[in-house]
């Protein structure tokens, strides 16, 4: 099939799903980062996408979002096609991508205000929301000072912000919880479920397995540009720790850890 031209069951059936993805692929010159990856999410589910280094999770996270053109294949959100509806998918998705970058001579307050305005909400609603989202977050006392000035946590959590301003029936989050300190990574845990028991969908990435079988109750596990395994929480564990299954799903660990490094640590030394 051309990859334009969709089976039509394909978005009768992904009506009930926050996303859905056939055959999405994408080739950077000889290299396939995304080889036909069939990504599901049920609404309402706070997913997990996992895998390892280079697995093709980031470039997935792109073609479902709207910011890379995928060379095969399709991605629905809500039922509506990413490529062919952009401007109604935009509107229901928020996006804290990877090595985010954000307007850094504006105020913390400035650039939720400016994301806001420039989602066309009102003035007031998006004065309230900024004051409200900076509160949550443990922003209020640098909600005046230059995002340039912000640390990578307080970056990562205006970023979240500007995600959230609109309500975004879906929210992808690359890595959300980096150089987030413990004490907000709970509050941001918490703004996070609130907002999936109300039938929002948060879809994120990470290498955190204890963070994901915490908070996740959808786990999809991608692997050298393949989704391996897909589905609620418990079935892809199998009665495993998700770190262990991850482990036996992308078949690591590859060799001991240690083989090939007999010159490393303080014992080599003492030879
Ligand atoms: N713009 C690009 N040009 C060339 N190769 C790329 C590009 N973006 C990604 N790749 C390659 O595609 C593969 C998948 O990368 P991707 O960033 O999607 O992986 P990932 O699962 O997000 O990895 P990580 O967990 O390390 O962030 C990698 O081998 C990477 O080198």
């Amino acid at each position: 099939m051309h990859a334009h031209e969709v089976n039509p069951s394909f978005y009768a059936g992904s009506m009930m799903e926050a996303v859905r993805t056939q055959g999405l692929l994408k080739r950077f010159g000889q290299q396939t980062a995304v080889a036909g990856v069939d990504l599901i999410v049920p609404r309402g589910s706070f997913a997990g996408l996992v895998g390892p280094n280079g697995a093709g999770k980031t470039t997935t996270l792109s073609m479902i979002t709207g910011l890379l053109r995928p060379d095969h294949g399709t991605a629905a959100i809500d039922g509506l096609d990413v490529w062919r509806d952009p401007v109604a998918v935009k509107a229901r998705i928020g996006v804290l991508p990877e090595g985010l970058r954000l307007f850094e001579r504006l105020s913390g307050r400035e650039l939720l205000v400016y994301n806001g305005r420039m989602r066309g909400l009102p003035k007031a609603d998006v004065e309230q929301r900024a004051d409200e989202l900076l509160r949550v977050m443990d922003l209020g006392d640098a909600a005046d000072k230059l995002v340039v000035d912000y640390s990578t946590g307080m970056r990562k959590k205006i970023g979240l912000a500007a995600a959230l301003l609109h309500n975004p029936a879906v929210l992808f989050l690359d890595e959300p919880f980096e150089g987030v300190d413990p004490v907000s990574a709970n509050t941001l845990t918490e703004v996070l479920r609130r907002y999936t028991e109300s039938g929002s969908t948060v879809v994120f990435s990470s290498h955190v397995m204890d963070l994901v079988e915490r908070l996740c109750d959808w786990v999809s596990v991608m692997s050298g540009g393949h989704i391996v395994a897909q589905g609620p929480l418990a079935d892809v564990r199998g009665g495993r720790s998700l770190n262990q299954a991850f482990l036996d799903l992308v078949g690591g660990p590859r060799d001991s850890g240690g083989a090939g490094l007999d010159w490393l640590g303080a014992k080599a030394a003492d030879k």
